[in-house]
């Protein structure tokens, strides 16, 4: 399948005629197919991302990878949220990752500066950069956090677009996302080679490595390089298509959260990731809300749900094999 392509730098340089047109196309897209591709984005560079992702995953042993993990694959460790997870066998989900969020500075101020036992002190976790053994890690450093600017400007300028086609103050989507939650991740699929769940053979003969599932973020932003293996469930027959890849663009779906911003207009489709037998290489970026946004239909203004953006978000995920060990929160 190919997919509808919006040129970023037209509509940062183009002026108010284009960034309209650019907008009518965004919300036909996200209301149609809930997917779409960003072309033309100044600052992205595919190739240098696609180096520091190898280099990270494939140059390292999982050994010298879990000294920067969580808690919940490492009860040694204090970190929570951000650094490496690694591969848990025989699951629906086949993948290892390393992923930042918005925050740096050190985990000592940070656990300082807030209450332990509060969402926000998992959620605002700073990054925990690799410090390998005789090997600089700031090249990683640098060009994971410049993608993570680039990736996070794709975000909020296509936001724009969708307060524009959908007439909902720029505003109320500001603030409740300028302390974002996002998470931006690299991540590698190496081939199956582990008791593959049932669940994850298709009739096909094809293999999953990440089960069709909705994201719940406000947006996801997601470079593929050359890697195939994405495919979307069409929403109206529920034909499963590929998607076709194009390094060097993103490919960016709606997320369960901003279906619900948009009451229900724009649509959060159902995707999953297939094991094609080799290596794979992803990196998206999930734009999430303040960890204290309220989560409301911008279009009535009505909250559908009781606890705000973080503690929903932890509830949420502690369905997720790789998190049902976090704590529980309350505030
Ligand atoms: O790796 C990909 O191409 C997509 C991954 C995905 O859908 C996700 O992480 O939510
Ligand atoms: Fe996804």
């Amino acid at each position: 399948m190919k997919l509808v392509e919006i040129d970023i730098a037209d509509i940062l340089n183009g002026g108010e005629e284009r960034r309209e047109y650019w907008s009518a196309i965004v919300i036909e897209q996200f209301k149609e197919i809930g997917f779409l591709r960003c072309v033309n984005i100044p600052g992205h560079d595919d190739a240098e991302l696609l180096e520091k992702a190898n280099w990270f995953h494939l140059q390292h042993s999982e050994q010298e990878k879990m000294k920067y993990t969580t808690n919940r694959f490492d009860p040694s460790t204090p970190r929570l949220y951000r650094g490496y997870f690694p591969i848990i066998k025989n699951q629906g989900s086949h993948k290892e990752c390393f992923e930042i969020g918005d925050f740096e500075g050190t985990f000592e101020d940070h656990q300082a500066k807030y209450d332990t036992s509060s969402v926000a002190s998992l959620m605002l976790e700073p990054a925990q950069w690799p410090q390998f053994e005789k090997e600089s890690s700031q090249e990683f450093r640098k060009t994971v956090r410049a993608e993570y600017e680039v990736y996070h400007m794709v975000a909020r300028v296509l936001i724009e677009c969708i307060s524009k086609g959908l007439k909902i103050d720029i505003e109320e989507f500001r603030k409740r996302t300028d302390r974002t939650c996002a998470t931006f991740r690299l991540i590698h699929y190496p081939p199956r080679a582990d008791i593959i769940p049932e669940s994850c053979k298709l009739p096909t003969g094809e293999i999953i490595s990440t089960p069709e599932h909705h994201d719940t973020s406000i947006l996801t932003v997601l470079e593929n390089f050359n890697y195939r293996g994405l495919q979307v469930q069409d929403p109206k027959t529920e034909k499963w298509f590929s998607i076709d890849t194009k390094p060097g663009s993103f490919v960016v779906n709606v997320g369960k959260i901003l279906e619900r911003m948009t009451g229900g207009q724009l649509r959060s489709t159902i995707h999953r990731v297939l094991d094609l037998g080799e290596e794979r290489i992803s990196a998206p970026f999930f734009y999430e809300p303040n960890v204290d946004a309220d989560l409301v239909d911008l279009t009535t203004m009505e909250k559908w749900s009781d606890v705000p953006y973080g503690l929903w978000m932890v509830q949420y995920v502690k369905k997720f094999v790789e998190y049902n060990s976090l704590p529980s929160y309350e505030k």
